[in-house]
This record gives structure tokens, C-alpha cells and sequence, in this order.
């Protein structure tokens, strides 16, 4: 579960919701089991619910929201019931993609928002910035998402959109020229027919533990989840940066193969994948981007070691410099992005710099070129010269901390530490924040390793 999940290590204890709730008290189911804390028995009372109850599904789904999101659902007992802990993994991780922002005003999409509007309504509710737009292609569930909104009063945040074409994005979200949105979620249907429900249903080693009841429309659809999400990787070629971080949860794992091989069909290469997981069930999500801001690091983290194979290349690269402490690799690294005429930040507060690069300046061709210019204009030529802001083309973060290797005897942060300090160590990571040329990347670091590991001073 993601670490910043409400639910995270803090399962719902039924028992004291029923104590809340009067409404959920039939349907939790009370067993008194001994434990030993300190070597004594002791008498716990425990609560359990019905997970393939439909009804004692809903009414958890309601008190949950009540009491931790103030909202009040009404959704019909035959549609999906959204589990709350596995929709706010989702939100999380969306909220990992925007750094977290809460400065600006982010706008959201969600395709298929169901009769709940579960997704619009998290997302607002826990983000007072963010503004979302829920579309769907059912009259039923449209007519239950608006009731929903409006009874939460957050019609100024949610706004419902009937999605009449078979696009996953109706021209009616772009309808102003210059409309564009923070990012897009989906939970599309999953399966292909009620054939590949059963047989979804048959590979599992045990019973699902939560009944998964859904209308048709909230199951099934053509080609299944991989071909929902492939069709809009297929719009997104043509919408672009409209749109900053599209993304869509998949229910089955080989989906995640298929569409990972599409957008690199479609030379996506930032992209990021992440594992949802609650109680025995996985879900997988994937996000993808045109624009120029990489996946954030905290974005990646929940990725199982299994999709570490069909992941887009790390954004994080990272060394460790045997012999010079965290000041002496800040003052060394500082002074080479200065030769190499790159724009950084001082790094005084934390240990973390951040560096914008124009051009590349590291490379021997570029070198050359450089001390020809610089030569032209010694012998009077300024034409060359002349200085015009370039635009940035990629922007890196810094992080210099203790390294692994380092003896604890001489602190590398004491202000009598030696010039030469055999005994410290330190750690460098580069993150890649923004760009889209991986090679420059990668010549950046490799420059920066060679030189502030051999050039010691
Ligand atoms: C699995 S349900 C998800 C409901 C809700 N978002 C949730 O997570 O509980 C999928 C929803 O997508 C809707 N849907 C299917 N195709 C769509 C399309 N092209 N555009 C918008 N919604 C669509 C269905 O009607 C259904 O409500």
C-alpha cells in the first residue's frame, strides 16, 4: 500500500466503525479470540464483514467515507462498489506525479468515473487545488456521479460529462482552444466478455476475497483493459502535452506487457509503472508524458521487482567517492558546473544542487567549440559571441550525502576535518527532473563521475 495511503498499516477496525455507524452494525460479525501480550490471555473481541456481501460491501464503502472523507455516497447495489483503500493508492500515486503540488491549480480527468465519482470525489476532497472533470458513457451512472456531486456540494470542484462518442476523449474536454489539463486517471473495464471474467476468476488460486460486482458496462469491454488503454495511448499521439500525465490502472498483468510494448511502438519512452497492491489483489497503473518533466522519483517506487524489466530506463544514476567528505564533493562538483558554465543552485541548506544545463559543454567536440569561440573573440572576432539566453535543456537534482563507505571516526561534517579525509566517503545521485535527450543525460553524469573521482584534490 502507498506510504502516504490514509489506510496504510491502519486497517479499518469494523468494530469501532459499527460503534459509529449504527447502519453497518448487521453487518459485522463479532468473534472473541485470545492472545497472549506479555505471556497473559487476554480476551479481544474482533470484528469481520461479509466480503461477498454486496450489501455489507456498500454500506463499509459508505461509513469508511463518512468518517474519513466527510462524503456521503449513494450508489445502486448492482454497480461496482469502489474499495476506498485501493482507490486512494491511485490517488497517491497521482499525487507523487504532481510532486505533490498544492500551489497551483492541477485539473484532472477521469475517464469512466462510474456511479460513484469516486476518483473526483478522493481527489478533491484530500487536494483543495484540484478541479476534476468525470466522464462516462452510461446515463445511469452519469445521472448517479451528478447526484453524488451535487449532494457533497463540490459542484464548483466536479463537473460530470456525458461521453456520447466512442473516443476516451470526447472533443467536448478540448473544446477551448488552449484547454489543457495536469493529468488523466482511468479504471477502465477489464475484460473482453463474461467468458474472460469466468476464466479471470478460474486462474485465481483462492476465491477472491471481495465480491467484484459490476454492471456490464463497468466489466466489459471490447479487447479488455490492454486495448482500452492502447486506444488511449492512440489518442494521446494526437492530443500530446494537452494533457501533462495520462494514466490508467490495469487489472491484469499481461495488459501491462501490451501496452508498455505500445508506447514504445509509439516512441514514448517517459513512462513510469507502479504495482497497487491490496490485500490479494494487484492492480497495476501506468503514466505516461510528452512533456518535458521526467516521472518524478517517488512516482516509481512501488514498482514490483518483476516489472523492473518493462520499466522506462532509471531517471536515477548514482556513485559512490572514496576519500572526500559531503562538503569537500559539494565544493568539487559546484566548481566543475561552473567550469562547464552550468546554472545551479547553492547548495548550503540541504545537500542538493540543482543544475540546469543550456547546451551540452562536457563533451570533447563541444570543448573544441568552445575554445574556438573563446579564441575568435581574444583575436577581435565578437560576432560568435554575442550572448543570447538559451532555452534549458535539461535540469538535474544533486544529492550529496554520507556515503556507505565512510569510517564513523572522523565526522566529514566537523569543521577540523582535514583537507584529505581517507576515511570519508560520500554518495552522489543525480536525478533527471526534466529533458528529453537520455544520452545527454547520461554523458552529464559520466562527466561529473570521471571528473570529481579522478580530478581529488
Ligand atoms: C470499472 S468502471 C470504473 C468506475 C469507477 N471509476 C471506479 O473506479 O469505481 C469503468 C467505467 O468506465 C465507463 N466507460 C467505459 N467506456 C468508456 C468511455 N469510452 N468513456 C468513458 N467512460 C467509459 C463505464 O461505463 C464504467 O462506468
Amino acid at each position: 500500500m502507498h506510504p502516504s495511503n490514509p489506510y496504510f498499516n491502519n486497517p479499518p477496525d469494523f468494530l469501532s466503525l459499527a460503534g459509529l455507524y449504527p447502519s453497518l452494525e448487521p453487518y459485522v460479525m463479532v468473534h472473541v479470540s485470545q492472545e497472549k501480550s506479555d505471556g497473559d490471555p487476554e480476551v479481544l473481541p474482533r470484528g469481520s464483514i461479509n466480503f461477498r456481501d454486496p450489501e455489507a460491501l456498500r454500506e463499509l464503502t459508505y461509513c469508511l467515507l463518512k468518517r474519513d472523507f466527510s462524503i456521503d455516497l449513494d450508489i445502486p447495489l448492482d454497480s461496482l462498489c469502489p474499495t476506498i483503500p485501493n482507490r486512494m493508492n491511485y490517488i497517491c500515486w497521482i499525487e507523487d506525479l504532481l510532486h505533490n503540488d498544492s500551489k497551483r491549480e492541477i485539473t484532472g480527468i477521469d475517464i469512466g468515473t462510474g456511479a460513484s465519482c469516486i476518483y473526483p470525489l478522493l481527489g478533491c476532497v484530500r487536494n483543495k487545488n484540484w478541479r476534476m472533470i468525470g466522464t462516462d458513457i452510461n446515463d445511469r451512472s452519469i445521472s448517479f456521479a451528478s447526484k453524488n456531486v451535487s449532494r457533497n456540494k463540490l459542484q464548483e470542484v466536479v463537473t460530470i460529462l456525458k461521453n456520447p462518442s466512442d473516443k476516451i476523449f470526447p472533443d467536448a474536454l478540448f473544446d477551448e482552444p488552449l484547454k489543457s489539463y495536469s493529468f488523466c486517471m482511468c479504471n477502465p473495464p477489464f475484460y473482453e466478455d463474461e467468458q474472460d471474467i469466468q476464466e479471470s476468476a478460474d486462474a485465481k488460486d483462492d476465491k477472491p476475497s471481495a465480491l467484484c460486482l459490476g454492471t456490464p458496462n463497468e466489466m466489459i469491454t471490447a479487447g479488455g483493459d490492454a486495448q482500452f488503454v492502447i486506444k488511449m495511448v492512440d489518442e494521446s499521439v494526437e492530443l500530446k502535452a494537452r494533457i501533462q500525465w495520462y494514466t490508467s490502472m490495469l487489472g491484469k498483468r499481461s495488459s501491462v506487457d501490451k501496452v508498455v510494448e505500445h508506447l514504445k511502438k509509439n516512441k514514448i519512452l517517459n513512462y513510469t509503472l507502479t504495482t497497487f497492491r491490496q490485500g490479494r489483489t494487484n492492480r497495476w497503473a501506468v503514466a505516461w508524458s510528452f512533456g518535458d518533466e521526467r516521472a518524478p522519483w517517488a512516482s516509481m517506487q512501488q514498482t514490483s521487482t518483476k516489472l523492473a524489466k518493462l520499466s522506462a530506463p532509471k531517471t536515477k544514476l548514482s556513485f559512490e567517492n572514496i576519500g572526500i567528505s559531503v562538503e569537500m564533493a559539494i565544493d568539487r562538483i559546484c566548481s566543475l558546473l561552473d567550469q562547464l558554465t552550468v546554472k545551479h543552485s547553492s547548495p548550503k541548506v540541504r545537500s542538493v544542487i540543482l543544475a540546469e544545463v543550456t547546451r551540452n559543454t562536457w563533451s570533447r567536440a563541444a570543448r573544441r567549440a568552445i575554445a574556438r569561440v573563446a579564441q575568435e573573440s581574444q583575436d577581435g572576432d565578437s560576432s560568435s559571441s554575442t550572448k543570447v539566453e538559451a532555452p534549458v535543456l535539461m535540469e538535474v537534482e544533486i544529492r550529496i550525502s554520507e556515503g556507505t563507505n565512510s569510517s564513523t571516526a572522523p565526522s566529514p561534517s566537523s569543521s577540523s576535518l582535514p583537507p584529505s579525509t581517507p576515511n570519508a566517503a560520500c554518495a552522489v545521485e543525480m536525478t533527471w527532473t526534466l529533458g528529453q535527450d537520455r544520452n545527454l543525460f547520461e554523458s552529464f553524469f559520466l562527466h561529473l563521475r570521471t571528473k570529481s573521482t579522478d580530478d581529488k584534490k
